[in-house]
C-alpha cells in the first residue's frame, strides 16, 4: 500500500500530527497524508492535507521512500514530502494533535515506525 505524507516547513518548524484513538495506530506520531487512489502522488498529498487540515500545500521535493511490514496484510510504502503552506488557516479535522517543532526535536515524539527511517533522512539531511 503507498502512502503519501507530507513534512510541512514554516518558521524553520515541521508540522507533527498525531494520530487518534479511532485511527490505526492510535496516539502515534506521523507526518500527515494518507493511502494512494487512483490519482499522482502529489494529487494524493494535496487531497489528504486539505481533508485532514484544511490547507493548500506547495510540493517542494520528494524525499527517499520507507517500505514497513506493520504485518501480513499491512505493508506500507510510505512516501515523503517536504511542502509548505499555501495557505495557514489549520484545522485539525481527523488527528487528536499537532505540534510544530524544530528539527532538533523531531526524535522526542513516539513515531509510527514507519516514519523513523523517514526522521532520520530528513534530520541528516536538513539539520
Ligand atoms: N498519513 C500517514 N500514514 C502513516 C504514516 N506512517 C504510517 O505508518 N502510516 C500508516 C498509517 C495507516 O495505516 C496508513 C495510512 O492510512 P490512513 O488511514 O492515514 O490514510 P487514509 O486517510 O487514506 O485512510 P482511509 O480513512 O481512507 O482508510 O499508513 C505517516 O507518516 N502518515
Amino acid at each position: 500500500m503507498k502512502v503519501t505524507c507530507a513534512i510541512i516547513e514554516n518558521n524553520g518548524k515541521i508540522l507533527c500530527a498525531q494520530r487518534s484513538d479511532k485511527m490505526d495506530l492510535p496516539k502515534k506520531w506521523e507526518f500527515p497524508g494518507g493511502k494512494v487512489k487512483n490519482e499522482t502522488l502529489e494529487e494524493c498529498l494535496r487531497r489528504e492535507i486539505k481533508e485532514e487540515l484544511g490547507v493548500e500545500i506547495q510540493v517542494l521535493e520528494q524525499l527517499p521512500s520507507n517500505q514497513h511490514n506493520y504485518s501480513k496484510s499491512k505493508i506500507i510504502e510510505l512516501i515523503p514530502f517536504r511542502c509548505t503552506l499555501q495557505t495557514f488557516e489549520i484545522v485539525l479535522l481527523e488527528h487528536s494533535k499537532l505540534e510544530w517543532l524544530p528539527i532538533e526535536k523531531l526524535k522526542t515524539l513516539d513515531w509510527a515506525k514507519a516514519d523513523i527511517p523517514v526522521v532520520n533522512y530528513y534530520i541528516k539531511t536538513y539539520k
